[in-house]
């Protein structure tokens, strides 16, 4: 009997069909995020990271073109077990021949290497309009600003996105998801905290007047509870966000990037609450420590619950947009994909090994011991061999393949200045 036999075994005692979980997996689609690659930099400006977000770490190896940043993901991609999407941010733009342009005029033709990549590949591409990094953002504020050629500008840049979003859907046949974040805000108490949200509510307003399919475009917004540099103030709050995307239903989603909260929310039991209100929610996966720093995902317990959430909730997994958001500049950047990405493709074969029908049949009649006993019981459940076996069938291996990104590292990564 191998591991895998026994191991099937032990989880049908509880019910569990580990062979039906292991075809779910592979089915559920995660974005995988451009931005790990080359520390949030891009291709459309030569200055800093800036905008109430920061890479820390200076390891070798960075990618410092299209070409480089397209080969590295590819060698991730090949160490990652399930079904990808691919994460690109408005920044990425790709000109050709020394051509220009600014972010409030991208056309789609700018991302026709991307468009060229995932097809090739056969995935989906989701987009981000890029409001940071950029000489637009006046006083640390962009959509928001009292500056109406500021936030012209920027509603501008959001439109044209809308555009490639509708351009990266139809090409692929995936919807795109298109995240709207940006890290205006105040970092000392505000005199008016509303005229910034109004105003920020008027420039997406404006953005969503953009026609579009909303069978083929997503649009999300993201809070926030703090950036660096504004500490006091966020623009796109919580509530702020929540509220809007409330109010827009038809045409926008809710996006949760669980390092944006309190240190003591959890996103995991914000799932379920906010799918009772909203046929789609969208989510960035990340590993706050002590705040947003953006840490490789790992396979923890918020990280495991997180999972557990869209598995457990109503159609969840079909309602869920999944992408992962973290970039650690001070460890191989390739490793740093691949383990994020296999950390949420574990917890979410976790999820789907969980004997969730018959917890809940506990809850509902009020067995809280045995419910107790059960779930604890889980714990050691040997998902280790249910793991192995899932990448096995990808056609990756389990344990074993740091051995491809340290010859990776060696024969390309270190060549680079
Ligand atoms: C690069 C992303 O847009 C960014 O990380 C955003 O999603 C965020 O989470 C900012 O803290
Ligand atoms: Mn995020």
């Amino acid at each position: 009997m191998t591991r895998y036999e026994s191991a099937k075994e032990i989880y049908a005692k509880l019910g569990v069909d580990t062979d039906a979980a292991i075809a779910r997996c592979k089915e559920i689609p995660v974005s995988l995020h451009c931005w790990q690659g080359d520390d949030v930099t891009g291709f459309d400006h030569d200055g800093p990271l800036t905008g109430g977000i920061q890479t820390t770490g200076n390891y070798p190896g960075k990618a410092r073109t299209p070409e480089e940043l397209l080969a590295d993901m590819d060698k991730a991609m090949s160490l990652m077990p399930g079904k990808k999407k691919i994460n690109v941010h408005a920044c990425y733009a790709i000109f050709e021949d020394g051509e220009f342009v600014d972010r409030d005029k991208l056309e789609p033709k700018h991302f026709q290497k991307w468009v060229d990549f995932a097809k090739e590949r056969g995935m989906g591409l989701d987009f981000n309009p890029t409001f940071f990094s950029h000489p637009m953002v006046k006083d640390g504020l962009t959509l928001s600003s009292p500056d109406e050629e500021v936030r012209n500008f920027w509603i501008e840049h959001g439109k044209a996105c809308i555009r490639i979003s509708q351009y990266f859907a139809e090409q692929t046949g995936v919807p795109c998801v298109m995240n709207i974040w940006t890290g205006d805000g105040f970092k000392d108490i505000p005199a008016d905290r509303m005229g910034p949200r109004v105003r920020y509510k008027e420039s997406i307003d404006a953005i969503l007047s953009e026609p579009f399919d909303t069978n083929l475009v997503k649009p999300c917004v993201e809070s926030k509870v703090f950036g660096i540099g504004v500490e006091a103030y966020t623009v796109g709050s919580a509530e702020f966000s929540l509220s809007y995307a409330a109010m827009n239903k038809d045409k926008c989603l809710p996006l949760m990037d669980n390092g944006h909260y309190h240190p003591t929310e959890v996103v995991s039991d914000k799932i379920p609450a906010l799918l009772t209100f909203f046929p789609e929610i969208a989510l960035h996966v990340t590993r706050p420590i002590r705040w947003d720093s953006d840490h490789v995902v790992l396979f923890d317990d918020e990280t495991k619950e997180i999972a557990k959430e869209i598995v457990r909730c109503e159609n969840g997994i079909d309602r869920t947009y999944i992408a992962l958001d973290y970039f650690d500049a001070s460890i191989n950047r390739i490793s740093a994909w691949v383990t994020g990405f296999r950390s949420f493709q574990k917890a979410l074969l976790d999820a789907l090994c969980q004997p969730s029908e018959m917890l809940k049949e506990l809850q509902d009649t009020n067995q809280m011991s045995k419910k107790m006993v059960v779930m604890e019981q889980c714990k050691t459940l040997p998902i280790g061999d249910v793991w192995e076996e899932y990448c096995r069938q990808c056609g990756v291996e389990a344990e074993g393949w740091f051995d491809e990104i340290q010859k990776y590292e060696d024969e390309v990564l270190s060549k680079r200045a």
